[in-house]
């Protein structure tokens, strides 16, 4: 069996025109392994397609061409078990008020044919820290509350893959932080997750390995610590007594931070900072600190999508 838990082979989606609007294609040729037990982010600008391609292999939206294999059932010729595999947390906090987090989770194990007596309400409830609220109808529920619950929601059927489109999207600090550690936990018992993040820090802290998406085609995927390393640059910065004119190496680009700092940015493979610092000193520039400065994702992501 396939050591992946996503396989997508050319994969494709074109939003077909209506009157309003033309025809839109949002994915146009993905290929792409998600490797099982993994936490993998899924990043890509406004519009790159992420939406889309979780959409498709939560079967809510139908590919236009292509194959998508989710732990090694393909979508086409085993839908109920592909689909059986993945739990999605959706973006949108679309839980009916009516409903108790209990009743709820209790009704989705019902829509993914689970058993009663293989229904792990209570145990769920616990672990996203509502078991005190079991009873209370959702629309009593705060909106970090809701968030939770739509994690829980998608573990009802314990998938082998959990899918998080912008988990922490304008949630606090407190219930960032609880997401995540259910998350590491979820990892750590051997779940894959796959998620998306506008938060760039989140998604080098947590992942394993991530894809860069941007106009609907893949533009990197790597993990995050080769992602991080192939960008060249760097960025020494000194604080200085006073200025002076610097002859500086060539290649090497100045400038002036708004707290009075030099940053000297460069390209780590063809210049070294004692370099940089040799031409201070012939300046005599007399420096109070210095420090470097790695690139982050942030680069990386700006450098692919720009
Ligand atoms: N139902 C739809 N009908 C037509 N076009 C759509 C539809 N859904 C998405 N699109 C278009 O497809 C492209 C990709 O959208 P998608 O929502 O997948 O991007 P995204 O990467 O998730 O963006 P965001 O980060 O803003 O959520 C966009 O140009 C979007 O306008």
């Amino acid at each position: 069996m396939s050591q992946n838990a996503i396989e997508l082979r050319g994969l494709k989606k074109t939003y077909a025109a209506t009157k309003k609007t033309e025809a839109k294609t949002a994915l146009s040729g993905i290929d792409l392994d998600i490797p099982r037990g993994s936490i993998f982010g899924l990043l890509g600008p406004n519009g790159a397609g992420k939406s889309t391609l979780i959409n498709i292999l939560a079967g809510l939206v139908k590919k236009s061409a292509g194959s998508v294999n989710i732990w090694g059932f393909d979508q086409d010729e085993n839908p109920r078990q592909s689909r059986a595999a993945i739990g999605v947390m959706p973006q949108e906090l679309n839980l009916d008020p009516f409903f108790t987090p209990g009743a709820s989770l209790d009704m989705q194990a019902g829509l993914y044919g689970v058993p009663k007596a293989l229904r792990k309400t209570d145990e769920i409830l616990r672990l996203i820290g509502l078991e005190d609220k079991a009873n209370a109808y959702a629309r009593s529920l705060s909106g970090g509350m809701r968030r939770r619950l739509l994690l829980g929601k998608a573990l009802v059927h314990s998938p082998q893959i959990l899918v998080l489109d912008e988990p922490t999207a304008g949630v606090d600090i407190g219930l960032r932080q609880m997401l995540w550690d259910n998350v590491r936990q979820l990892n750590a018992d051997g779940m894959t997750v796959i998620l998306t993040t506008h938060y760039l820090e989140e998604a080098q802290e947590m992942c394993d390995q991530i894809a860069i998406i941007h106009e609907g085609a893949l533009r990197a995927l790597d993990t995050t610590a080769n992602l991080l390393s192939k960008l060249d640059t760097k960025t020494l910065v000194v604080e200085t007594e006073s200025a002076a004119e610097i002859s500086l190496p060539a290649g090497v680009t100045q400038s002036q931070r708004a707290d009075g700092t030099l940053a000297f940015t460069y390209s780590r493979s063809a210049i070294s900072p004692g370099e940089i610092l040799d031409a201070l000193r012939l300046a005599g520039v007399k420096i109070l600190d210095i420090q470097t400065e790695q690139p982050d994702l942030q680069d990386v992501f700006l450098d692919i999508t720009k």
